[in-house]
């Protein structure tokens, strides 16, 4: 693509060289630069972009999208200066894919917990009613049913619109993607032209990152500052936050909730192990998924099938079809009569919302036995308070590690027990091998006893000082299971 049509619309505050250059590809990372590329030079949490300008140059790039000139120009190169690369670098992106987000209808999902349930919700619900459809999730990216495997919850831009210009080449009608809050302030989803917002909720999570809850409120509440006019923002108002999210965008504002008035109601009528029956709009529907979070995931679903125009009487029987994301709440049974629940919780929030929903759905005099970590190199405030809520909603609890990361697993099991009061510690045990931990678990379980395993849910892997190894807590459930 030439330089002069990558640039249109973008706010340029100062051009060295020329505009009439072939740009072979959009790059952000010095190190992916091949012959005539451009490079985007990013402000990031460890290293600064504009550090690594001569290695682009090396590599072959073309012209360098800076904040500021460097002392010395090269003759060869075009510079383009700009205030903020990072927002640039989304519409930079966009542009050199020929904005596909305006060419099909993409749906986004922001907030602390429920988004990759929405997303993949929404997902199966387009495809039940037979659309061609798209999903951008922690989980998996897919396109049809074509699964390309997922970095991130949110890709950056580059990878971003690449996977919605093969989604707008397959023919696909809808994107439904997750929306992290890094992605709102890393203007990874700067550019993109969205059909409709949709906010969970917001509870505690990566204060490590945004420094003040007030800053992760903030960054969730962008995504719908930029919404434009013909979008749609739908929003959750029994969340103390809710409404927040929409003092001030200019999308069609509209709301959902099970307590509070809302334009999209809902009542759970009959929960159970394996679903529960919801009244939406004063329909009855049986779903198959259970938990009060998920009656405001599937009511949210509902809310924005209509909102994309779709018949009430279709988006209802489909919803009675279609499953959430793998590792929320899976459930599973060994042949002497234990219960598994595999589940991603790895918030404060989830952990309790997990725990409730398995207290009221346990028969009496079963116990209920969780197994829980939290991650290293994240948000270290959470853990003390994850661990508290386990302990109170659980009768035993084995504390252990979830991916540690560059951090020492011991060190995050002492934050995480300085949460439990020293009336509690006899429930408490810690097992840093996270398998050693599942296995010991099921073997303290007696027939009818339910074990949750939280924090990682879909996840393959255990990282270990930058390395993954193959880890599955359901394998290693089924596996103990199998043996008892
Ligand atoms: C904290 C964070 O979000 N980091 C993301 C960020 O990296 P960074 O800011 O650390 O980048 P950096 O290393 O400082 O480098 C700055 C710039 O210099 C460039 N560089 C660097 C070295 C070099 O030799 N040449 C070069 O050009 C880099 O490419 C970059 O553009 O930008 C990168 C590119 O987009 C991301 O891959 C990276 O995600 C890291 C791997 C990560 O773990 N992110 C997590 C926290 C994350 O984003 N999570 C959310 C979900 C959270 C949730 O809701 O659960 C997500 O959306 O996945
Ligand atoms: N609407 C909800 N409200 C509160 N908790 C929820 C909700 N939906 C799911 N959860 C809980 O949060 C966990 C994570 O759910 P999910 O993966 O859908 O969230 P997410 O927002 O995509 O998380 P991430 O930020 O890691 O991408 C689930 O396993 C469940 O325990
Ligand atoms: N997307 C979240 C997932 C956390 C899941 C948990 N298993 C962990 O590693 O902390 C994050 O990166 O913070
Ligand atoms: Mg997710």
């Amino acid at each position: 693509m030439k330089l002069r049509e990558l640039l249109h619309a973008i706010p340029v505050q100062q051009l060295e060289g020329t505009v009439d250059l072939e740009v072979s590809s959009v790059c952000f990372d010095s190190r992916k630069v091949s012959a005539h590329s451009l490079f985007v030079a990013v402000r990031g949490v460890h290293t600064d972009g504009h550090l690594y300008l001569d290695k682009a140059i090396e590599n072959g790039a073309k012209v360098l999208v800076v904040d500021a000139l460097p002392d010395q120009l090269q003759a060869e190169v075009t510079y383009v200066m700009v205030a903020d690369t990072s927002y640039v670098l989304g519409l930079l992106a966009s542009n050199f894919y020929g904005n596909p987000s305006k060419a099909l209808k993409l749906v986004g999902i922001t907030g602390t917990n429920g988004k990759t349930t929405m997303a993949t919700l929404l997902f199966n619900l387009f495809k039940n009613l037979g659309y061609h459809v798209g999903l951008l999730s922690t989980v998996e990216n897919k396109i049809g049913d074509r699964v390309i495997p997922a970095t991130h919850t949110t890709p950056d831009s580059i990878a971003l619109n690449s996977l919605l210009s093969e989604m707008v080449n397959e023919g696909c009608d809808y994107c439904f993607m997750e929306v992290s809050s890094h992605a709102v302030v890393q203007q990874r989803i700067a550019g993109l032209r969205f059909a409709g917002g949709i906010f969970s909720n917001i509870t505690h999570d990566h204060l490590d990152f945004h420094g003040s809850f007030d800053h992760y409120i903030k960054a969730k509440k962008k995504f719908f500052d930029d919404l434009d006019r013909f979008a749609f923002a739908l929003t959750n108002v029994d969340d103390r936050n809710g409404a927040i999210m929409l003092q001030n965008t200019f999308a069609h504002k509209k709301t959902y909730g099970l307590k509070n008035m809302a334009d999209f109601k809902a009542k759970i009528i009959e929960s159970h192990m394996d679903g529960m029956l919801l009244q939406v709009d004063g329909h009855d529907v049986w779903v198959k998924l259970v938990g009060g979070f998920n009656a405001y995931n599937m009511l949210a679903v509902y809310g924005a099938a209509i909102l994309l125009e779709q018949e009430t009487m279709k988006v209802l029987t489909a919803m009675s079809d279609i499953i959430g994301a793998e590792g929320r709440f899976d459930v599973l049974r060994s042949t002497n009569g234990i219960v598994g629940v595999v589940d991603y919780a790895h918030t404060p929030d989830a952990v309790e919302n997990v725990l409730s929903t398995i207290r009221e759905l346990r028969q009496s005099g079963q116990q209920i036995i969780t197994v829980l970590g939290c991650g290293g190199d994240r948000d270290k405030a959470k853990r003390p308070e994850m661990a508290a809520v386990a302990v109170r909603l659980s009768d035993k609890v084995i504390i252990t590690s979830d991916n540690p990361r560059t951090e020492d697993p011991m060190m995050i099991i002492r934050d995480m027990e300085a949460g439990v009061d020293a009336k509690d510690r006899k429930h408490v045990f810690t097992i840093a091998e996270r398998k050693e931990a599942i296995r010991a678990a099921c073997h303290l379980a007696q027939p009818g006893d339910i074990v949750l395993v939280a924090g990682k849910g879909h996840e393959k892997y255990q990282e270990v000082n930058g390395m993954r190894q193959h880890f599955d807590d359901k394998e290693i459930l089924i596996e103990t299971f199998n043996e008892q």
